[in-house]
């Protein structure tokens, strides 16, 4: 009798273990790892597996590590804060009262149309209901690739290891053309500002970063009347995106970047820093590519020659 129960209890023990381990792989390897058999390595990644399902007992993605769990950096983690909203949507058009201010002063704008005003044109015009980017239904890993322009990506064959991220986020000028086996060809979302607007496949999704309220005035003009071709330099008049296509860059999310980010350095963030926040916030993992100066200090474009380098060259 006491033979019989032991047996149960090992049997028990054992189906227990087996639902537990398996458990735990299906829940948290979504891509294929590679397998070390060294037992330290297994009781390191057990445990780590035990503290996430502590922690996060759903977890929010299926990747190895997905960004919105923290604990792996405080400097991070006290900066970080995920109920930012990085989109400016119908739903949340109303900027409180100390980021207007603040946002307001970035380019000095003199005389400037009410912003409420100007939110409602906006959103009679593009949907303004944020991007299914952030839908985070579905339980998956959206793995994102940030391209900044630095010319550090000439020659750095990258185009391969962009181009297999679901997101590819790319900014102001940038083209592939030509440059693909370098930045690769694949773009899910352009950041642009009127100033530095390119025209985009029909497939992308623009980004606004409004900097002032003449830039959403812009987009409601480019789409219809065409009536604004100058902010501080010649803006188009008329862009070709549709305005299903268009999303708006939060101007809360942007001082959040300042003061939590920046720490107050600077003027206000720069496209590569806007970009690369906003990817943290809606993606699970986040590579960045074309950032910095290239090996010889030089800060140029990478679809440019470097003036310094070359003075018989003119940037294209
Ligand atoms: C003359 C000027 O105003 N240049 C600014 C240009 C310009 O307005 C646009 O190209 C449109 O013509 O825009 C900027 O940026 P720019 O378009 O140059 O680059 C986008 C982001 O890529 C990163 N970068 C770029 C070049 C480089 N050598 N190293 C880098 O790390 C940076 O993160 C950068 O933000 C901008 O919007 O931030 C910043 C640049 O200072
Ligand atoms: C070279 C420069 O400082 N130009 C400024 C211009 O700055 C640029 O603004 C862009 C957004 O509109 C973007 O942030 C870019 O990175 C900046 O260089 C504006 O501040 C402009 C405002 O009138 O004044 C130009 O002299």
């Amino acid at each position: 009798m006491v033979v019989v129960r032991r047996r149960n209890v090992k049997m028990f023990t054992f189906a227990f273990l087996l639902i537990t381990v398996t458990s735990f792989l299906l829940n948290y390897t979504h891509q294929v790892t590679t397998t070390t058999w060294d037992p330290r390595h297994l009781v390191v990644q057990f445990s780590e597996h035990v503290q996430k399902l502590f922690k996060y007992p759903r977890r929010p993605c299926s990747c190895r590590t997905c960004i919105s769990e923290l604990g792996h950096s405080l400097w991070f983690d006290q900066r970080f804060n995920s109920t930012m909203q990085p989109f400016l949507t119908s739903q949340n058009a109303l900027i409180p009262e100390d980021s207007y201010r603040w946002w307001l002063k970035l380019q000095g704008e003199k005389a400037p149309r009410s912003l409420n005003a100007t939110l409602a044109e906006l959103f009679g015009v593009i949907p303004g209901d944020g991007d299914p980017l952030q839908a985070r239904g579905s339980f998956g890993c959206r793995r994102c690739a940030v391209v900044g322009n630095s010319g550090n990506l000439r020659q750095a064959r990258y185009g391969r290891d962009i181009d297999r991220h679901d997101f590819v986020l790319r900014m102001n000028r940038a083209p592939t053309a030509g440059y693909e086996s370098d930045v690769g060809s694949k773009t899910t979302h352009h950041f642009v500002y009127p100033e530095s607007y390119k025209e985009l496949a029909a497939n992308v999704s623009m980004i606004l970063i409004p900097f002032k309220t003449l830039d959403l005035r812009w987009v409601v003009t480019a789409l219809t009347t065409g009536t604004i071709n100058f902010t501080y330099v010649p803006v188009p008049r008329k862009i070709k995106v549709k305005k299903e296509k268009i999303l708006v860059y939060n101007p809360v999310f942007m001082k959040y970047i300042y003061e939590n980010w920046l720490e107050h350095h600077g003027r206000y963030p720069s496209t590569g820093l806007l970009s690369l926040m906003f990817a943290l916030h809606v993606c699970d993992e986040v590579n960045v590519y074309g950032f910095g100066a290239d090996s010889k200090g030089h800060w140029h474009h990478y679809w440019e020659n470097n003036t310094s380098d070359d003075p018989g060259h003119r940037d294209k």
